[in-house]
Protein backbone atom coordinates (compact mmCIF):
# COMPACT_ATOMS: atom_id res chain seq x y z
CA UNK A 1 0.00 0.00 0.00
CA UNK A 2 1.03 3.69 -0.95
CA UNK A 3 0.41 6.60 1.40
CA UNK A 4 -0.43 9.36 -0.82
CA UNK A 5 -0.37 12.85 0.63
CA UNK A 6 -2.01 16.12 -0.36
CA UNK A 7 0.68 18.71 -1.25
CA UNK A 8 -0.34 22.21 -1.08
CA UNK A 9 2.09 23.15 -3.58
CA UNK A 10 1.36 20.77 -6.44
CA UNK A 11 -2.32 20.70 -5.45
CA UNK A 12 -2.39 17.40 -5.43
CA UNK A 13 -2.47 13.91 -3.95
CA UNK A 14 1.12 12.72 -4.30
CA UNK A 15 2.42 9.41 -2.91
CA UNK A 16 4.82 9.86 -0.26
CA UNK A 17 8.56 8.84 -1.71
CA UNK A 18 11.11 9.68 1.32
CA UNK A 19 14.56 11.44 0.17
CA UNK A 20 15.87 8.86 2.09
CA UNK A 21 14.09 5.67 1.73
CA UNK A 22 12.92 4.67 5.21
CA UNK A 23 13.27 8.17 6.74
CA UNK A 24 10.38 10.90 7.24
CA UNK A 25 12.17 14.49 7.93
CA UNK A 26 9.49 16.58 9.17
CA UNK A 27 9.32 20.41 10.21
CA UNK A 28 6.76 22.24 12.25
CA UNK A 29 6.38 25.90 12.37
CA UNK A 30 5.61 26.19 16.40
CA UNK A 31 4.08 28.62 18.91
CA UNK A 32 4.77 32.44 19.53
CA UNK A 33 4.81 31.90 23.17
CA UNK A 34 3.32 34.68 24.76
CA UNK A 35 0.33 33.52 26.19
CA UNK A 36 -0.98 29.98 26.67
CA UNK A 37 -2.28 27.76 23.92
CA UNK A 38 -5.53 27.43 22.98
CA UNK A 39 -7.66 24.30 21.19
CA UNK A 40 -6.57 25.60 17.49
CA UNK A 41 -2.81 24.87 18.47
CA UNK A 42 -4.25 21.71 20.15
CA UNK A 43 -5.87 21.01 16.73
CA UNK A 44 -1.90 21.61 14.85
CA UNK A 45 -0.49 19.69 17.56
CA UNK A 46 -2.35 16.93 17.72
CA UNK A 47 -2.96 16.40 13.54
CA UNK A 48 0.82 16.71 13.32
CA UNK A 49 1.54 13.87 16.03
CA UNK A 50 -1.00 11.87 14.36
CA UNK A 51 0.61 12.23 11.34
CA UNK A 52 4.03 10.98 13.25
CA UNK A 53 2.51 8.11 14.62
CA UNK A 54 1.24 6.90 11.86
CA UNK A 55 4.12 7.32 9.50
CA UNK A 56 6.64 5.35 12.64
CA UNK A 57 3.78 2.74 12.70
CA UNK A 58 3.94 2.50 8.78
CA UNK A 59 7.32 1.83 9.35
CA UNK A 60 9.61 5.21 8.77
CA UNK A 61 11.77 7.00 11.51
CA UNK A 62 10.93 9.81 11.75
CA UNK A 63 13.17 13.29 12.72
CA UNK A 64 10.83 15.77 13.80
CA UNK A 65 11.51 19.50 14.08
CA UNK A 66 9.05 21.92 15.99
CA UNK A 67 10.12 25.32 17.17
CA UNK A 68 9.13 28.37 19.39
CA UNK A 69 9.74 32.01 18.02
CA UNK A 70 11.11 33.36 20.81
CA UNK A 71 11.55 36.70 19.65
CA UNK A 72 8.47 38.54 18.32
CA UNK A 73 6.70 42.09 19.23
CA UNK A 74 4.20 40.15 20.89
CA UNK A 75 6.39 38.55 23.48
CA UNK A 76 8.17 42.00 23.95
CA UNK A 77 4.43 43.70 24.44
CA UNK A 78 3.54 41.00 26.93
CA UNK A 79 7.04 41.84 28.61
CA UNK A 80 6.03 45.06 29.13
CA UNK A 81 2.91 44.84 30.39
CA UNK A 82 3.82 42.16 33.03
CA UNK A 83 6.81 44.60 33.76
CA UNK A 84 8.99 41.21 32.95
CA UNK A 85 11.18 40.48 30.08
CA UNK A 86 10.90 38.30 26.62
CA UNK A 87 13.44 35.42 28.20
CA UNK A 88 10.83 34.76 31.00
CA UNK A 89 7.95 35.08 29.20
CA UNK A 90 8.70 32.62 26.48
CA UNK A 91 9.93 30.27 29.66
CA UNK A 92 6.82 30.35 31.10
CA UNK A 93 5.09 29.80 28.06
CA UNK A 94 6.81 26.79 26.53
CA UNK A 95 7.01 25.49 29.57
CA UNK A 96 3.31 25.71 29.88
CA UNK A 97 3.14 24.75 26.13
CA UNK A 98 5.04 21.43 27.40
CA UNK A 99 2.40 20.49 30.14
CA UNK A 100 -0.63 21.15 27.77
CA UNK A 101 0.87 18.62 25.19
CA UNK A 102 1.53 15.87 27.61
CA UNK A 103 -1.63 16.13 28.83
CA UNK A 104 -3.13 15.70 25.24
CA UNK A 105 -0.70 12.87 24.69
CA UNK A 106 1.24 14.65 21.80
CA UNK A 107 4.62 12.75 21.62
CA UNK A 108 7.67 15.57 22.44
CA UNK A 109 9.16 16.57 18.97
CA UNK A 110 13.17 15.31 18.75
CA UNK A 111 14.30 19.23 18.73
CA UNK A 112 12.88 21.77 19.47
CA UNK A 113 15.01 25.34 18.31
CA UNK A 114 14.45 28.51 19.53
CA UNK A 115 14.89 31.66 17.59
CA UNK A 116 17.33 32.93 20.51
CA UNK A 117 18.82 29.97 20.05
CA UNK A 118 19.78 29.58 15.92
CA UNK A 119 21.40 33.30 15.84
CA UNK A 120 24.42 32.35 13.90
CA UNK A 121 22.66 30.28 11.59
CA UNK A 122 20.05 32.79 10.94
CA UNK A 123 22.83 35.56 10.79
CA UNK A 124 24.48 32.88 7.89
CA UNK A 125 21.59 32.72 6.08
CA UNK A 126 20.98 36.24 5.83
CA UNK A 127 24.57 36.99 4.68
CA UNK A 128 24.23 34.32 1.82
CA UNK A 129 20.78 36.39 0.67
CA UNK A 130 22.82 38.97 0.60
CA UNK A 131 25.63 38.21 -1.28
CA UNK A 132 23.39 36.58 -3.68
CA UNK A 133 21.48 39.13 -4.35
CA UNK A 134 18.02 38.15 -3.07
CA UNK A 135 18.98 41.06 0.18
CA UNK A 136 19.49 44.26 0.91
CA UNK A 137 19.86 46.32 3.71
CA UNK A 138 18.37 49.54 4.19
CA UNK A 139 18.56 51.87 7.65
CA UNK A 140 20.23 49.15 10.26
CA UNK A 141 17.09 46.79 8.42
CA UNK A 142 17.39 44.03 6.50
CA UNK A 143 14.87 43.26 3.69
CA UNK A 144 14.12 40.32 1.31
CA UNK A 145 13.91 41.50 -2.32
CA UNK A 146 10.95 39.22 -3.33
CA UNK A 147 11.27 40.57 -7.31
CA UNK A 148 14.23 38.72 -7.33
CA UNK A 149 12.85 35.25 -6.60
CA UNK A 150 10.94 33.79 -9.45
CA UNK A 151 9.37 31.70 -7.60
CA UNK A 152 7.45 34.06 -5.39
CA UNK A 153 3.62 33.22 -4.94
CA UNK A 154 3.62 29.65 -6.25
CA UNK A 155 2.83 28.17 -2.78
CA UNK A 156 0.11 30.52 -1.94
CA UNK A 157 -1.31 30.91 -5.65
CA UNK A 158 -0.71 34.67 -5.06
CA UNK A 159 1.17 36.96 -7.45
CA UNK A 160 3.41 39.74 -7.24
CA UNK A 161 1.05 41.66 -9.58
CA UNK A 162 -2.22 40.81 -7.85
CA UNK A 163 -1.08 41.53 -4.33
CA UNK A 164 -2.09 44.55 -2.59
CA UNK A 165 -0.61 46.96 -0.36
CA UNK A 166 -1.63 45.67 3.31
CA UNK A 167 -3.36 42.67 1.97
CA UNK A 168 -1.68 40.64 4.98
CA UNK A 169 -1.68 41.72 8.37
CA UNK A 170 1.45 39.94 8.99
CA UNK A 171 3.22 42.00 6.44
CA UNK A 172 2.64 45.06 7.39
CA UNK A 173 2.50 44.19 11.71
CA UNK A 174 5.91 42.96 10.91
CA UNK A 175 7.35 45.77 9.02
CA UNK A 176 5.92 48.62 9.89
CA UNK A 177 8.51 50.69 8.22
CA UNK A 178 7.37 50.16 4.85
CA UNK A 179 8.92 53.64 3.83
CA UNK A 180 12.78 51.41 3.52
CA UNK A 181 11.81 48.85 1.70
CA UNK A 182 11.87 49.25 -2.16
CA UNK A 183 8.77 47.16 -2.75
CA UNK A 184 5.84 46.75 -0.17
CA UNK A 185 6.19 43.02 -0.05
CA UNK A 186 10.13 43.00 0.57
CA UNK A 187 10.14 41.69 4.28
CA UNK A 188 12.50 41.95 7.24
CA UNK A 189 14.80 39.34 7.57
CA UNK A 190 16.74 41.76 9.86
CA UNK A 191 15.71 44.48 12.43
CA UNK A 192 17.46 47.03 13.86
CA UNK A 193 17.49 47.47 17.04
CA UNK A 194 15.05 49.68 19.38
CA UNK A 195 15.70 51.36 22.42
CA UNK A 196 15.03 48.95 25.56
CA UNK A 197 14.50 46.37 23.44
CA UNK A 198 16.58 42.69 23.72
CA UNK A 199 18.94 42.83 20.59
CA UNK A 200 22.55 40.74 18.87
CA UNK A 201 25.37 42.05 17.29
CA UNK A 202 25.56 40.93 13.35
CA UNK A 203 27.41 42.75 10.14
CA UNK A 204 24.31 45.00 9.86
CA UNK A 205 24.08 46.60 13.36
CA UNK A 206 22.83 45.63 16.33
CA UNK A 207 19.32 44.02 16.06
CA UNK A 208 17.28 40.96 16.21
CA UNK A 209 15.69 38.48 13.33
CA UNK A 210 12.21 38.65 11.50
CA UNK A 211 9.92 35.86 12.09
CA UNK A 212 10.16 34.50 8.45
CA UNK A 213 13.66 33.60 8.58
CA UNK A 214 14.32 31.92 11.57
CA UNK A 215 12.39 28.62 10.30
CA UNK A 216 14.41 29.35 7.09
CA UNK A 217 17.68 28.58 9.09
CA UNK A 218 16.46 25.82 11.50
CA UNK A 219 15.24 23.90 9.07
CA UNK A 220 18.48 23.82 6.98
CA UNK A 221 20.56 23.74 10.71
CA UNK A 222 18.82 21.15 12.06
CA UNK A 223 17.11 18.96 9.29
CA UNK A 224 19.15 19.69 6.05
CA UNK A 225 18.43 21.95 2.72
CA UNK A 226 15.74 19.81 1.50
CA UNK A 227 13.36 17.79 3.96
CA UNK A 228 10.09 15.82 3.39
CA UNK A 229 7.38 16.99 4.85
CA UNK A 230 7.35 21.16 5.92
CA UNK A 231 3.79 21.21 7.70
CA UNK A 232 1.66 23.50 10.01
CA UNK A 233 -1.77 25.28 10.33
CA UNK A 234 -3.08 26.68 6.81
CA UNK A 235 -2.84 30.69 8.28
CA UNK A 236 0.77 30.47 7.60
CA UNK A 237 0.24 29.60 4.17
CA UNK A 238 0.96 33.00 2.97
CA UNK A 239 3.02 34.78 3.94
CA UNK A 240 5.14 32.71 6.27
CA UNK A 241 5.57 29.82 4.54
CA UNK A 242 5.66 31.62 1.12
CA UNK A 243 8.43 33.85 2.29
CA UNK A 244 10.46 30.81 3.82
CA UNK A 245 10.36 29.11 0.58
CA UNK A 246 12.10 32.69 -1.22
CA UNK A 247 14.16 32.76 1.47
CA UNK A 248 15.68 28.56 1.63
CA UNK A 249 15.34 27.98 -2.43
CA UNK A 250 17.21 31.34 -3.12
CA UNK A 251 20.29 30.05 -1.44
CA UNK A 252 20.04 26.72 -2.04
CA UNK A 253 18.81 26.46 -5.24
CA UNK A 254 17.02 23.43 -4.07
CA UNK A 255 13.39 22.74 -2.93
CA UNK A 256 12.64 23.23 0.80
CA UNK A 257 10.13 20.88 1.26
CA UNK A 258 9.33 17.77 -0.87
CA UNK A 259 5.56 18.28 0.64
CA UNK A 260 3.51 20.93 2.16
CA UNK A 261 1.48 19.72 4.09
CA UNK A 262 -1.33 22.25 5.90
CA UNK A 263 -4.03 21.70 8.55
CA UNK A 264 -7.75 23.56 8.60
CA UNK A 265 -8.19 26.05 11.42
CA UNK A 266 -10.42 25.68 14.88
CA UNK A 267 -13.18 28.26 13.80
CA UNK A 268 -15.53 30.41 16.35
CA UNK A 269 -18.68 31.64 14.66
CA UNK A 270 -16.86 31.29 11.25
CA UNK A 271 -13.47 33.09 12.41
CA UNK A 272 -10.19 31.80 13.31
CA UNK A 273 -9.75 31.25 16.87
CA UNK A 274 -6.86 33.16 17.82
CA UNK A 275 -4.79 34.54 20.47
CA UNK A 276 -5.48 37.89 18.82
CA UNK A 277 -8.66 38.02 18.38
CA UNK A 278 -9.70 36.91 21.94
CA UNK A 279 -12.28 34.43 20.98
CA UNK A 280 -10.29 31.38 22.33
CA UNK A 281 -10.39 29.13 24.58
CA UNK A 282 -7.39 27.54 26.59
CA UNK A 283 -6.15 23.75 26.24
CA UNK A 284 -6.08 24.16 30.04
CA UNK A 285 -9.80 25.46 30.49
CA UNK A 286 -10.90 22.80 28.25
CA UNK A 287 -9.15 20.66 30.04
CA UNK A 288 -10.88 20.95 33.19
CA UNK A 289 -14.33 19.38 32.14
CA UNK A 290 -13.20 17.76 29.11
CA UNK A 291 -11.53 14.28 28.95
CA UNK A 292 -8.35 14.80 26.83
CA UNK A 293 -8.96 11.64 24.91
CA UNK A 294 -11.66 13.45 23.65
CA UNK A 295 -10.38 16.36 22.49
CA UNK A 296 -8.28 13.85 20.26
CA UNK A 297 -10.86 12.58 19.10
CA UNK A 298 -12.45 15.85 18.21
CA UNK A 299 -9.14 16.40 15.91
CA UNK A 300 -9.51 12.77 14.42
CA UNK A 301 -13.25 12.86 13.74
CA UNK A 302 -12.67 15.63 11.19
CA UNK A 303 -10.30 15.94 8.04
CA UNK A 304 -7.02 17.73 8.78
CA UNK A 305 -7.56 19.70 6.19
CA UNK A 306 -10.88 20.93 6.31
CA UNK A 307 -11.97 23.76 9.49
CA UNK A 308 -12.98 22.37 12.54
CA UNK A 309 -15.69 24.58 14.12
CA UNK A 310 -15.31 24.99 17.93
CA UNK A 311 -19.16 24.17 19.62
CA UNK A 312 -20.54 22.17 22.74
CA UNK A 313 -21.90 19.99 20.60
CA UNK A 314 -18.69 18.95 18.67
CA UNK A 315 -16.90 18.43 22.56
CA UNK A 316 -20.09 16.44 23.26
CA UNK A 317 -20.05 14.32 20.34
CA UNK A 318 -16.42 13.63 20.98
CA UNK A 319 -16.62 13.00 24.46
CA UNK A 320 -19.45 10.48 23.21
CA UNK A 321 -17.20 8.89 20.40
CA UNK A 322 -14.86 8.74 23.14
CA UNK A 323 -16.85 6.93 25.77
CA UNK A 324 -17.72 4.12 23.36
CA UNK A 325 -14.11 3.88 22.38
CA UNK A 326 -13.04 3.42 26.10
CA UNK A 327 -15.91 0.72 26.31
CA UNK A 328 -14.15 -1.38 23.67
CA UNK A 329 -10.74 -0.83 24.91
CA UNK A 330 -11.79 -1.67 28.33
CA UNK A 331 -13.26 -4.90 27.46
CA UNK A 332 -9.95 -7.41 27.92
CA UNK A 333 -9.07 -5.80 31.43
CA UNK A 334 -12.24 -6.47 31.98
CA UNK A 335 -12.93 -10.37 31.11
CA UNK A 336 -9.28 -10.78 29.41
CA UNK A 337 -8.67 -12.50 32.66
CA UNK A 338 -10.68 -14.86 33.30
CA UNK A 339 -10.32 -15.99 29.78
CA UNK A 340 -6.37 -16.44 30.23
CA UNK A 341 -5.37 -13.57 27.76
CA UNK A 342 -1.94 -12.28 28.55
CA UNK A 343 -2.74 -8.35 28.97
CA UNK A 344 0.95 -7.22 27.64
CA UNK A 345 1.10 -7.36 24.24
CA UNK A 346 3.00 -6.52 21.44
CA UNK A 347 1.36 -4.28 19.40
CA UNK A 348 -0.22 -5.31 15.94
CA UNK A 349 1.97 -3.96 12.55
CA UNK A 350 -0.17 -2.48 9.60
CA UNK A 351 -0.87 -6.46 7.63
CA UNK A 352 -2.14 -8.59 10.84
CA UNK A 353 -5.35 -8.52 9.74
CA UNK A 354 -8.38 -7.35 7.97
CA UNK A 355 -9.02 -4.37 10.30
CA UNK A 356 -5.52 -3.17 10.71
CA UNK A 357 -5.59 -3.14 6.58
CA UNK A 358 -8.65 -1.95 6.57
CA UNK A 359 -7.76 1.18 9.16
CA UNK A 360 -4.35 1.17 7.04
CA UNK A 361 -6.62 1.82 3.62
CA UNK A 362 -8.59 4.70 5.13
CA UNK A 363 -5.12 6.29 6.68
CA UNK A 364 -2.77 5.98 3.66
CA UNK A 365 -5.42 7.97 1.78
CA UNK A 366 -4.26 11.45 2.77
CA UNK A 367 -4.46 10.69 6.50
CA UNK A 368 -7.95 9.92 6.28
CA UNK A 369 -8.40 9.27 10.36
CA UNK A 370 -11.90 9.60 10.67
CA UNK A 371 -12.36 6.73 7.89
CA UNK A 372 -9.90 4.49 10.18
CA UNK A 373 -11.72 5.78 13.06
CA UNK A 374 -14.62 4.06 11.46
CA UNK A 375 -13.20 0.25 11.65
CA UNK A 376 -12.09 1.08 15.56
CA UNK A 377 -15.66 2.30 16.16
CA UNK A 378 -17.03 -1.31 14.88
CA UNK A 379 -14.87 -2.92 17.05
CA UNK A 380 -15.47 -1.34 20.27
CA UNK A 381 -19.71 -1.53 19.82
CA UNK A 382 -18.46 -5.34 19.32
CA UNK A 383 -16.70 -5.21 22.36
CA UNK A 384 -19.22 -3.77 24.01
CA UNK A 385 -22.12 -5.36 23.42
CA UNK A 386 -20.02 -8.86 23.83
CA UNK A 387 -18.83 -7.06 27.63
CA UNK A 388 -22.92 -6.42 28.37
CA UNK A 389 -23.55 -10.00 27.28
CA UNK A 390 -20.71 -11.33 30.03
CA UNK A 391 -22.05 -9.13 32.47
CA UNK A 392 -25.70 -9.22 32.31
CA UNK A 393 -26.43 -13.23 30.84
CA UNK A 394 -23.14 -14.58 31.94
CA UNK A 395 -21.69 -16.02 28.71
CA UNK A 396 -20.88 -15.26 25.45
CA UNK A 397 -21.78 -17.64 22.27
CA UNK A 398 -19.01 -15.75 20.27
CA UNK A 399 -15.55 -17.23 19.48
CA UNK A 400 -13.03 -16.41 22.23
CA UNK A 401 -9.60 -16.48 19.86
CA UNK A 402 -11.85 -13.90 17.67
CA UNK A 403 -13.03 -11.89 20.71
CA UNK A 404 -9.46 -11.62 21.87
CA UNK A 405 -7.52 -10.80 18.02
CA UNK A 406 -10.62 -7.80 18.01
CA UNK A 407 -9.37 -6.10 21.22
CA UNK A 408 -5.40 -6.96 20.89
CA UNK A 409 -6.64 -4.85 17.30
CA UNK A 410 -8.42 -2.30 19.11
CA UNK A 411 -6.08 -1.67 21.50
CA UNK A 412 -3.22 -1.12 18.95
CA UNK A 413 -5.28 0.69 16.51
CA UNK A 414 -5.94 3.43 19.12
CA UNK A 415 -2.31 3.37 20.46
CA UNK A 416 -1.40 4.52 17.21
CA UNK A 417 -3.51 7.61 17.23
CA UNK A 418 -2.54 8.46 21.37
CA UNK A 419 -5.73 7.19 22.53
CA UNK A 420 -5.17 5.41 25.41
CA UNK A 421 -6.99 4.21 29.15
CA UNK A 422 -6.23 3.95 31.88
CA UNK A 423 -7.43 0.42 33.22
CA UNK A 424 -7.21 0.84 36.39
CA UNK A 425 -9.30 3.68 36.90
CA UNK A 426 -11.81 3.36 34.32
CA UNK A 427 -13.15 -0.09 35.01
CA UNK A 428 -16.63 -0.80 34.21
CA UNK A 429 -16.67 -3.12 36.84
CA UNK A 430 -14.95 -1.79 40.36
CA UNK A 431 -16.84 1.90 39.27
CA UNK A 432 -20.29 1.27 38.61
CA UNK A 433 -21.97 1.45 34.49
CA UNK A 434 -20.52 2.75 31.62
CA UNK A 435 -23.40 4.93 29.61
CA UNK A 436 -23.20 2.14 26.76
CA UNK A 437 -24.33 -0.89 30.15
CA UNK A 438 -26.59 1.37 31.47
CA UNK A 439 -28.68 1.98 27.63
CA UNK A 440 -27.80 -1.85 27.39
CA UNK A 441 -29.63 -2.62 30.34
CA UNK A 442 -32.68 -0.20 29.92
CA UNK A 443 -32.76 -1.45 26.33
CA UNK A 444 -33.34 -5.12 27.94
CA UNK A 445 -35.47 -4.06 30.17
CA UNK A 446 -38.16 -2.46 27.66
CA UNK A 447 -37.75 -5.46 25.50
CA UNK A 448 -38.76 -7.44 28.82
CA UNK A 449 -41.60 -5.78 29.66
CA UNK A 450 -42.69 -5.51 26.16
CA UNK A 451 -43.23 -9.18 26.60
CA UNK A 452 -44.78 -9.08 29.31
CA UNK A 453 -42.15 -10.81 31.41
CA UNK A 454 -42.20 -8.59 34.41
CA UNK A 455 -39.64 -10.42 36.56
CA UNK A 456 -36.90 -9.71 34.45
CA UNK A 457 -37.91 -6.59 33.67
CA UNK A 458 -37.94 -6.10 37.57
CA UNK A 459 -34.68 -7.92 37.60
CA UNK A 460 -32.77 -4.96 35.38
CA UNK A 461 -34.29 -2.39 37.22
CA UNK A 462 -32.93 -4.08 40.58
CA UNK A 463 -29.77 -4.06 38.87
CA UNK A 464 -29.63 -0.48 37.88
CA UNK A 465 -31.12 0.86 41.22
CA UNK A 466 -27.96 -1.20 42.99
CA UNK A 467 -25.80 0.91 40.56
CA UNK A 468 -27.09 4.12 41.54
CA UNK A 469 -29.16 4.70 38.39
CA UNK A 470 -32.70 6.03 38.24
CA UNK A 471 -35.31 5.16 35.92
CA UNK A 472 -38.27 7.06 34.74
CA UNK A 473 -40.90 5.32 32.70
CA UNK A 474 -42.71 7.80 30.17
CA UNK A 475 -45.54 7.27 28.29
CA UNK A 476 -45.34 5.70 25.03
CA UNK A 477 -42.94 3.28 26.52
CA UNK A 478 -39.79 5.36 26.96
CA UNK A 479 -37.53 5.11 30.09
CA UNK A 480 -35.59 7.68 31.03
CA UNK A 481 -32.17 7.30 33.20
CA UNK A 482 -30.22 9.48 35.51
CA UNK A 483 -27.28 8.98 37.41
N1 LIG B 1 -7.28 28.49 15.22
C1 LIG B 1 -6.30 27.69 14.89
N2 LIG B 1 -6.56 26.46 14.41
C2 LIG B 1 -5.57 25.61 14.06
N3 LIG B 1 -4.26 25.93 14.15
C3 LIG B 1 -3.93 27.15 14.62
C4 LIG B 1 -4.92 28.09 15.02
N4 LIG B 1 -4.29 29.21 15.45
C5 LIG B 1 -2.95 28.98 15.33
N5 LIG B 1 -2.74 27.75 14.83
C6 LIG B 1 -1.45 27.12 14.51
O1 LIG B 1 -0.64 27.05 15.67
C7 LIG B 1 0.72 27.18 15.31
C8 LIG B 1 1.36 28.24 16.14
O2 LIG B 1 0.73 29.45 15.92
P1 LIG B 1 1.15 30.83 16.54
O3 LIG B 1 1.69 30.74 17.89
O4 LIG B 1 1.88 31.59 15.50
O5 LIG B 1 -0.28 31.29 16.75
P2 LIG B 1 -0.96 32.48 16.09
O6 LIG B 1 -1.53 32.10 14.77
O7 LIG B 1 -0.09 33.66 16.20
O8 LIG B 1 -2.01 32.52 17.15
P3 LIG B 1 -2.95 33.66 17.35
O9 LIG B 1 -3.53 34.01 16.01
O10 LIG B 1 -3.86 32.99 18.26
O11 LIG B 1 -2.14 34.78 17.96
C9 LIG B 1 0.75 27.49 13.82
O12 LIG B 1 1.08 26.29 13.10
C10 LIG B 1 -0.65 27.92 13.51
O13 LIG B 1 -1.01 27.57 12.20
ZN1 LIG C 1 7.80 28.51 9.94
Amino acid sequence: MTLRLYDSLTRAKQPLQPLHPGLVTMYCCGITVYDYCHLGHARTCITWDLVRRYLQWSGYEVRYVQNFTDIDDKILKRAVDESSTMEAVSEKFIAAYFEDMEALGVQPADLYPRATHTLDGIKRLIAELEAKGYAYPSGGDVYYSVRNFDGYGKLSGRRLEDLQAGASGRVTVADPDGAQKQDPFDFALWKSAKPGEPAWESPWGKGRPGWHIECSAMVREFLGETIDLHVGGNDLIFPHHENEIAQSEAVTGQPLAQYWLHNGMVKVDGEKMSKSLGNFTTIRALLKTVDPMAIRLLVLQGHYRKPLDFTETAIAAATNGWHTLREGLQFGYDYGGDFGWELAFTPLGPDANQWTVAFQEAVDDDFNFAGGLAVMFELAKHLRSEGNKLKFEGSTPADLDLLQTQWITLVSLAEILGLSINPESQSSNDNGLTDGDIEQLVAQRTQARKDKNWAEGDRLRDVLQEAGITLVDKPGGLTEWFR
